[in-house]
């Protein structure tokens, strides 16, 4: 049987006659069917698919702005035009099979294959949609043509596909995909000839766009590197080019973190620098240009600039060993690490300090850590204003007269009414002078939008330094130790926590944060009073039905302004998207692949 040939009638009869023993588990003859069209289906069989229908999960609302979309754009309009009527889809998909664009000018065609899913958003992974066009030739990597009853899924034994997958020019890596379809009926040779032709175009247009985005990107970086002394940086998707300042300045994990710092302000569309302090200390000013060309963002160009003398490297042989996490408080990502040193370099100096963010993210717990870090035999108390009662200034005035008390956090100074607020401004205001020789260092704690409270404006004054703390999704890896840790606490180590419970944990979005994991976990070690390990069965239900996948720092962004755009248009979906610039459709879908 030629390979790529469609098959004849007798051939298909042939296959259909196969895939039903295949099915009924008798043996297949090897000439009834093609090779790779059986190492496929036993494929689809130890993944447990189902032959009777398609069924496929929803994977995510494509990106238009992938350069494989760009670039392959013109290459499937002038196919489409060129197949003018004729009942055969242009299909584009990503390296994992998920359906970027589809363009079908015969009706009935493209309501068949809006049925079986073959529609963006969907994935034809074979892991999915078992033995078809777009899935199997990505997973054999080269040329792939299936007919009708060669499909595992019944619902697509009316189809024909032939599937090419579109490498990359200069990575020679699978970027993509190219589909042809059409009904069973009407295959020929011809579809995997123009199928592989149009994959060929799409390489083309790939070498010229990408040459073009880098050349952009190159001459960005060059012409910042040439005018200003600083260590500068230029990203793209693929590439990172550094100058020898910034490797020298550097490490690993200091990269990781201004990359990660870049990427949200790109994300943000932010050009304003910030200030921030780096995982081995050092204290630096990152700011972020963004690149384009032809009007399409390709990348940006960073530049680092050094805030202080004992800059980490720049100071060559002179660099402090880098100090361990707090006491008290585990996780080892750039987010958390940063906002810990702040903190702990504000109680070293004595200033005042407010932390913002979510609730439960650990705000108190850094205040503390730093307390316990650098007083650990004096007392640290901590406030509630949101519990205050008629005595909250009194109290307040007399917590602080007590010498012993060498640090006092207020937590949620935010909630305070504004009696409760002129009388905490009074208090801090005199406290300096009853305890000139030994005054406190005081932390208050704010949700994330107290910082920008008008009616805090008297208070914050007081405060020289905000901290954001982060949520726990972005800085979700940290989950990883802080299981352990809160275990140990609860369970007094007889518990650990399986790989699998771990993987369902790493998934959630923790809208509650550390919080939420160790009230989840605390749950847990009550219903499971054996010692032992803790298996997904073990987790509260909704973190057991989680199956998305982690989600990549820009997504969560993007997650982060769809609730917030939410929550300020009351749950009005219509009017969120519309202040997001998305269609109704995009939103519905990402609330969906969000869980949101
Ligand atoms: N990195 C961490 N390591 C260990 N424990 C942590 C960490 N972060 C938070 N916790 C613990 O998580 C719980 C919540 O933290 P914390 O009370 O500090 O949050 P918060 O941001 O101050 O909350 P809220 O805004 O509700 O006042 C506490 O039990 C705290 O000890």
């Amino acid at each position: 049987m030629d390979e790529l040939a469609p098959l004849s009638g007798d051939d298909s009869r042939r296959a259909a006659k196969a895939r039903l023993r295949f099915l009924t588990a008798e043996p297949v003859p090897p000439r009834d069917v093609r090779p790779p069209i059986l190492a496929s289906w036993l494929r689809a069989r130890r993944m447990n698919l189902p032959a009777d229908r398609i069924a496929l999960p929803y994977i995510a609302d494509p990106d238009p702005d992938l350069p494989l979309t760009r670039s392959a754009r013109p290459v499937l309009q002038r196919l489409h035009e060129h197949l003018a009527g004729q009942p055969i889809s242009v299909i584009l998909t990503d390296k994992n099979g998920l359906v970027l664009r589809r363009l079908t000018a015969d009706a009935r065609l493209s309501n068949h294959l809006d049925k079986v899913h073959l529609a963006p958003g969907f994935s034809y992974a074979e892991r999915y949609a078992g033995t078809n066009g777009i899935g199997t030739a990505l997973e054999g990597g080269g040329p792939m043509h299936v007919f009708g009853h060669e499909h595992f899924a019944e619902d697509l034994e009316d189809l024909a596909c032939a599937g090419v997958p579109i490498k990359h020019p200069v990575t020679g890596k699978t970027v993509g995909a190219i589909d042809l379809t059409c009904w069973r009926k009407d295959a020929g040779s011809l579809l995997i000839a123009l199928a592989k032709t149009t994959a060929e175009q799409i390489r083309a247009a790939l070498v010229t766009d990408s040459s073009a985005r880098e050349l952009a990107l190159l001459q960005a970086y060059l012409q910042s590197n040439r005018r200003s002394g600083d260590m500068v940086l230029a990203i793209d998707e693929d590439l990172l080019l550094m100058n020898a300042k910034a490797q020298q300045n550097l490490d690993a994990a200091d990269q990781q973190a201004v990359l990660a710092y870049a990427a949200e302000l790109l994300a943000r569309g932010s050009t304003e620098p910030i200030s921030t302090e780096l995982p081995t200390g050092s204290r630096v000013r990152i700011s972020c240009r963004p690149v384009e060309a032809g009007g399409q963002p390709v990348g940006g160009v960073i530049h680092v600039v050094a805030q202080t003398v004992e800059l980490g490297k720049a100071v060559a042989g002179n660099r402090p060993p880098p100090r361990p996490g707090l006491p008290g408080v585990v996780g080892r990502s750039a987010p958390w690490l940063g906002s810990g040193r702040e903190v702990d370099n504000a109680y070293r100096a004595g200033q005042w300090v407010v932390l913002s963010g979510e609730p439960g993210v650990g705000k108190v717990a850094l205040a503390r850590a730093a307390h316990q870090q650098n007083s650990p035999a004096g007392s640290c108390h901590v406030i509630d204003a949101a519990a205050a009662g008629d005595t909250f200034g009194p109290d307040l005035a007399a917590e602080l007269a007590d010498e012993a008390v060498q640090a006092l956090v207020i937590r949620h100074a935010d909630r305070l009414d504004a009696a409760g607020l002129d009388e905490l401004v009074g208090v801090l205001y005199g406290v300096r002078e009853r305890r000139p020789s030994n005054p406190p260092w005081v932390a208050i704690t704010l949700s994330e939008d107290g910082a920008n409270d008008p009616e805090l404006g008297d208070l914050l004054a007081l405060f020289p330094l905000t901290v954001e703390v982060p949520p726990l999704r972005h800085h979700v890896e940290d989950v990883r130790e802080l299981v352990p840790f809160f275990l140990a606490q609860l369970s007094h180590g007889d518990l650990t926590c399986s790989p699998e419970a771990m993987h369902q944990l790493l998934r959630s979005a923790w809208p509650g944060n550390t919080a939420e994991l160790y009230q989840v976990l605390t749950q847990v070690v009550q219903h499971r009073r054996r010692a032992g390990t803790i298996v997904p069965a073990d987790l509260p239900a909704r973190l057991q039905a989680i199956s998305r996948r982690s989600l990549s720092q820009l997504e969560s962004l993007e997650r982060d302004a769809i609730i917030r755009s939410l929550v300020d248009n009351d749950g009005n979906k219509g009017r969120a998207a519309q202040s997001l610039g998305m269609s109704r459709a995009s939103i519905y879908r990402k609330i969906h692949a969000y869980g949101i």
